[in-house]
């Protein structure tokens, strides 16, 4: 199975192939487009500020790629974000695969939210094996806002996407990576899905 973790230079590579190769497969890092649109599975990394990384984004061109992916695709964080209509991060337009306008969490909460929350309301193959109220780990002071496309919800000041889908695009706002054994099954299912 080939798994190409998208590198346009604003992304937490390595803990992702970490990961993917905890698990037992083997990912490699492009940002050549004809690559990625053969992969059998795309991973859409994200941290750091929403702006520049659109920016850095389409200094490759893959924002026109992205959305024409045929094969399971996870949004990872910012990668998740990024893929919304919009973010108020610095004002960017985002690929617009979910119809959602990230937001900013207000001032009455600690931002970013750093640490581990809960995850309910879980549907989707995404979360196969997944119990209700499980653990994640998040680092954001953005949100999605719920919405048709939600696939999982978190409290923090609001009910917010923890995660979405829309057909083949999957985004998760937590960092699979860096939640234990719940992000390593939350891998393997996109991994597995056919
Ligand atoms: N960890 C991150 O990169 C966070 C993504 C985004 N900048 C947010 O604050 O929500």
């Amino acid at each position: 199975m080939k798994i190409v973790i998208i590198d346009y230079g604003a992304g937490n590579i390595q803990s992702i192939m970490f990961a993917i190769k905890r698990l037992g497969y083997k990912a490699v890092l492009s940002n050549d487009a004809e690559e990625i649109k053969n992969a059998d599975k795309v991973i859409f990394p994200g941290v750091g500020e929403a702006s520049s990384a659109m920016a850095k984004l389409k200094a490759t061109g893959l924002d026109k790629v992205i959305p024409t992916l045929k094969q399971p695709v996870l949004g990872i964080c910012l990668g998740m974000q990024l893929m919304c209509h919009s973010s108020e991060e610095g004002s960017t337009e985002g690929l617009g695969i979910f119809d959602l306008d990230v937001v900013k969490f207000s001032n009455k909460v600690k931002v970013p939210q750093i640490g581990w929350n809960q995850i309910s309301n879980l549907k989707s193959e995404l979360f196969t094996n997944i119990a209700e109220k499980s653990y994640i780990y998040l680092v954001h002071s953005f949100y999605a806002p719920i919405g048709p496309e939600t696939i999982a919800s978190s409290e923090y000041e609001v009910n917010y996407s923890a995660a979405l889908q829309k057909g083949n695009f999957y985004g998760v706002q937590f960092h699979p990576e860096k939640s234990s054994d719940v992000g390593s099954e939350i891998l393997k299912n996109f991994l597995t899905l056919i």
